[in-house]
């Protein structure tokens, strides 16, 4: 048997001793055989290493690495055996703890228990042993003298007899670290936003750091200090979710994995897994796996790694969550796949745009940051006009929009315009994503006229505004007539504010769309620009 993981810098002889051991059986009640178990805690206080074994209900070890547990690929298993194999690793720092990682690891992998073995100089200090019910885990938490006496496989029996016990659950709810670097002094503005798109994907925020951005590292993305510091807030406030507020290069999302032992996120990620969430439509979904994979391709070192290491919850949601776990080889063959299948749905929807076009009816789309108000415009349009269609409603979240809406507005007897809602924008949005949604912002793409919807309220609208006009530069758009609606002027804490917005936006006009104000002014704007 192969001895995986992190075998640099040990030695041959030592490296035949622990594939030795494993060839010891394990006895039915045990948990572990003793002398390898002896062994393994030996080896991990030489090492300061963990040591990780698989073992079978038969009680053979089927596989062994060194590092992390999550370092072990298990070869594709049917449930069923993985239901009935155990895994085990030391911790060399001589917590027997089970960390959040290793339950999450737990559950993602469909196993029948994780324990964990705490060692100090060679000797057992403790165990932790996890079996996983339908939504929390059983923990058996053991001290060297109560491990001498333990059967496993009576705990087995016990915990598959027994409904769960509460005072043995275990949150499953995701705590998460937010880290970004600042440029200048944009930092607590960034993490606002970060901290808007984790709770949009239902991820309890419980930190945060910054760091001036040249002091970042290209390899841990934070630099060697702050790494340390941050280790320690994330022990501090328990959080199982380290969120970076860039998209991270490969190696760093690694190394901030292995120095962290938390599941690490990039906002690119953060951002897919909420659209994972909101996807309706066949179209949508498809895109959102096409980001995902594209996006997740060059961080798959080798063969085989898959997501499976981020043990589910966020970041591993989406419409193809049990394929996401892939080699490389067929992640290329499914984007390939999912490339055709996108092409054959947007001919269909080429035709009904032609048909849209001859019919000379203009088309008119909203545009803006995300949570502007939108689709609010969009309700009170129909609303206003009493047109036909579903109805739609603005919500007070990001992304809540995120597949294209068209709806007819008849202005008056004789003018008739298209309506289209879509995905809102977002600073930093993935160059990846923003391709896998071109489609959906086809109709900004084919739009007489457009109408910006911004949040004049917020501090930062102006940047917001700038960072909608690069997103129209990049879909080709920014040449189209446009006019401004300065939203949510209800809200506005400086007045003088709106005054600057406006001499800045093109063709301005001020509004609150919540207080059922007429959107005659906009409708004339529209039509003087078409
Ligand atoms: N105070 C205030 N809130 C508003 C106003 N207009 C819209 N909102 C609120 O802002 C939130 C976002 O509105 P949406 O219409 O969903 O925004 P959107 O631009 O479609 O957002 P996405 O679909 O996420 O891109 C909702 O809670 C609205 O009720 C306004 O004039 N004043
Ligand atoms: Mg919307």
């Amino acid at each position: 048997m192969d001895i995986l993981g992190d075998i640099s810098g040990i030695r041959g002889t030592q490296l035949k001793e622990l594939k030795d051991l494993t060839s010891l059986r394990t006895d039915r009640p045990e948990l572990i055989h003793d002398d390898l178990l002896m062994g393994i805690c030996r080896l991990t206080s030489l090492w300061n290493k963990e040591i990780a074994l698989y073992i079978n209900r038969s009680g053979m070890v089927i596989a062994v690495a060194i590092g992390q547990h999550a370092a072990v690929k298990l070869p594709p298993l049917p449930a069923r055996q993985a239901g009935r194999l155990r895994c085990l690793h030391t911790h060399p720092s001589g917590n027997p703890q089970l960390s959040p990682m290793d339950l999450s690891a737990l559950s993602s992998a469909g196993l029948e228990s994780m324990s964990s073995i705490g060692v100090s100089n060679g000797q057992i200090t403790g165990v932790e042993i996890a079996f996983s019910g339908d939504s929390d885990y059983q923990i058996l938490a053991l001290n060297p003298k109560e491990f001498v006496n333990f059967s496993y496989d009576g705990a087995v029996n016990d915990y598959r007899s027994r409904p769960a016990s509460p005072s043995l659950k275990v949150s499953e709810q995701e705590k998460a670290f937010l880290v970004a670097l600042e440029e200048e002094e944009l930092g607590l503005e960034l993490l606002t936003e970060l901290t808007e798109l984790a709770h949009s994907s239902g991820v309890e925020v419980v930190g945060q750091l910054l760091q001036p951005k040249r002091y970042g590292s290209p390899v841990s993305y934070l630099g060697k200090g702050k790494l340390q510091e941050m280790t320690q807030h994330l022990q501090n406030s328990g959080a199982n979710v380290l969120i970076c507020d860039d998209e991270l290069l490969p190696v760093q999302l690694r190394t901030l994995e292995q120095a962290t032992g938390v599941k690490v996120l990039d906002r690119t990620t953060l951002i897919l897994d909420i659209f994972a969430q909101r996807a309706k439509s066949r179209e949508g979904k498809l895109q959102v796996e096409l980001a995902q994979l594209k996006h997740l391709l060059p961080r798959l070192t080798g063969q085989g790694l898959s997501l499976s290491r981020l043990g589910g919850g966020v970041g591993t949601r989406g419409p193809g969550e049990s394929k996401l776990e892939m080699d490389k080889r067929r992640v290329r063959k499914k984007i390939n796949l999912l490339e055709n299948e996108l092409g054959e749905i947007r001919k269909t929807r080429t035709t009904q745009r032609r048909q849209r076009e001859k019919s000379g009816i203009p088309l008119i789309a909203l545009v803006g940051y995300t949570n502007a108000g939108k689709t609010t415009f969009l309700q009170k349009a129909m609303e206003q006009t009493r047109s036909k269609g579903e109805s739609v409603k603005g919500e007070d979240k990001l992304f809540a929009t995120l597949d294209p809406i068209v709806r007819g507005i008849r202005l008056d007897q004789r003018t008739e315009i298209l309506l289209s809602d879509t995905v809102g924008f977002i600073q930093k949005l993935p160059h990846q994503l923003l391709h896998a949604f071109l489609a959906t912002l086809e109709e900004v793409q084919n739009a007489d006229v457009l109408i910006h919807v911004l949040d004049a309220s917020h501090p930062r609208a102006l940047e917001r505004a700038d960072t909608v006009h690069k997103i129209l530069e990049q879909l080709e758009c920014h040449h189209k007539p446009r006019l401004t609606l300065l939203n949510k002027i209800d809200q506005l804490d400086h007045p003088s504010d709106l005054s600057r917005l406006a001499q800045e936006l093109s063709h301005p006009i001020p509004m609150s769309l919540i207080a059922n104000t007429s959107l005659t002014p906009v409708w004339n704007k529209v039509l003087e620009l078409l």
